[in-house]
């Protein structure tokens, strides 16, 4: 395809995303119907659809609408490219710009927070403080890819080597000492010997900051909001026995082929079998949330949250930590995390939740923002009271 041809793609795909529809679903079912299309077309398809959506206002000011075209012509003159390099109605190509689109002289430059929901601006505020403008500044850039050594087959250093010799560069990363970020090559990742033999997992360098302070060997551990097993995976390459359960069973069905890759067995559990296993030294409850924290990576994330829909997350919050506390044993911790950057979503969570079980208290809290250099994680560790 033709850079043209391939902005021309991205035009379709964003209509539809600016409609409503995930970003993942409109690119795959694009990639499956464009036979044409080749591993570096996709790639570069992708590329501009979530940077398109990680600066959509900024675009839409500069390309003079909040459309596909109007999304990619902003890109187009963001990035000094000649406009009729890429719209000159030629092959595949876009569409030549019309003279209401050459006449299209945009004002000065929108402020990074401009690309934050405008209805988010005062929470985020709340939430980030000074650091808010230049948070909204690192989220309109790409999240670098980052990857979780798994210490049971391999170490740091033979992990790097083994990448290396595969043409995959990467560099340790001070947030885990279990992270090493991907310098060269980050798309091979996938398709290397060392992700099939298991040595390593694609994991943010954030979330596994999370779990590799935890106190993890030779502990019963509970990951009640498992999902893909991210986490328990990760824990139980750190030496814990680890039981997985999450509400939707769906999403636990990639557990058992990464746990066999990693030779790190993990027990799923439905939940009328929680409590014959209960109590558990420790219990994660990595729970569902905004996202915002990790939107560098979904984009399309933070045009869809609704305010409605933050608000059922926050009654599910509460709700999970309710339901999951008993199951802690009496000495035990009890793990609450998000990739939230909100407030609301954490700190304000446990404060009720402490205010409401007097006998459990906070021991520790971690919060990270993308200006950490991964994704913005809120982790706190809670105790019984003695
Ligand atoms: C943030 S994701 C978990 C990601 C996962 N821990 C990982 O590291 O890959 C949140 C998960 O919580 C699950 N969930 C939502 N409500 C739940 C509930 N009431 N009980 C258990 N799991 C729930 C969702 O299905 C989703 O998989």
């Amino acid at each position: 395809m033709t850079p043209a041809a391939r902005v021309a793609a991205a035009i379709d795909i964003l209509d539809q995303v600016l409609d409503g529809m995930p970003a993942e679903q409109v690119l795959t079912r694009w990639a499956r119907g464009s036979r044409f299309a080749g591993s570096k077309d996709r790639a570069a398809v992708r590329d501009h659809v979530f940077d398109a959506l990680r600066q959509r206002n900024t675009f839409a000011h500069l390309g003079g609408g909040l459309k596909g075209r109007g999304l990619m012509i902003g890109q187009t003159r963001a990035a000094d490219i000649p406009l009729d390099q890429i719209f000159n109605s030629q092959g595949y190509g876009a569409d030549a710009l019309t003279q209401a689109e050459l006449d299209h002289l945009p004002t000065g430059p929108l402020p990074p927070t401009a690309d934050m929901p405008e209805w988010l601006h005062p929470a985020l505020r709340d939430s980030l403080g000074n650091d808010f403008e230049a948070v909204c500044a690192q989220m309109q850039t790409r999240a670098p890819v980052f990857l979780r050594v798994n210490l049971h087959k391999t170490t740091l250093e033979q992990a790097q080597k083994a990448l290396q010799e595969e043409d995959i560069l990467t560099k340790p990363n001070l947030l885990a000492s279990t992270a090493l970020q991907v310098t060269k090559n980050a798309r091979r990742v996938q398709n290397s010997k060392a992700y099939a033999a298991g040595l390593v997992e694609l994991q943010d360098a954030a979330s596994q900051a999370v779990t590799a302070g935890l106190p993890l060997k030779s502990s019963r551990v509970l990951d009640y909001c498992a999902g893909g097993g991210g986490k328990s995976l990760a824990m139980a390459a750190l030496g814990a026995t680890v039981f997985a359960h999450d509400i939707n069973t769906d999403r636990l069905k990639n557990i058992a082929p990464r746990a066999d890759r990693a030779d790190t067995p993990i027990t799923l559990l439905d939940s009328d079998e929680i409590a014959d296993h209960a109590p558990f030294d420790l219990v994660l409850i990595d729970a569902p949330c905004s996202g915002s924290g990790s939107w560098r990576r979904s984009p399309d994330a933070k045009w869809r949250l609704t305010s409605d829909a933050l608000s059922d997350l926050h009654d599910i919050q509460s709700k999970l930590l309710e339901i999951a506390h008993p199951l802690v044993s009496s000495d035990g911790i009890l793990i609450y995390v998000t990739c939230s950057i909100l407030m609301s979503e954490n700190q304000t969570k446990i404060t009720d939740f402490t205010s409401k079980n007097l006998d459990w208290h906070v021991k520790s809290e971690q919060i990270l923002t993308p200006l950490d250099g991964a994704d913005g994680f809120y982790c706190a560790r809670l105790k019984r009271v003695k």
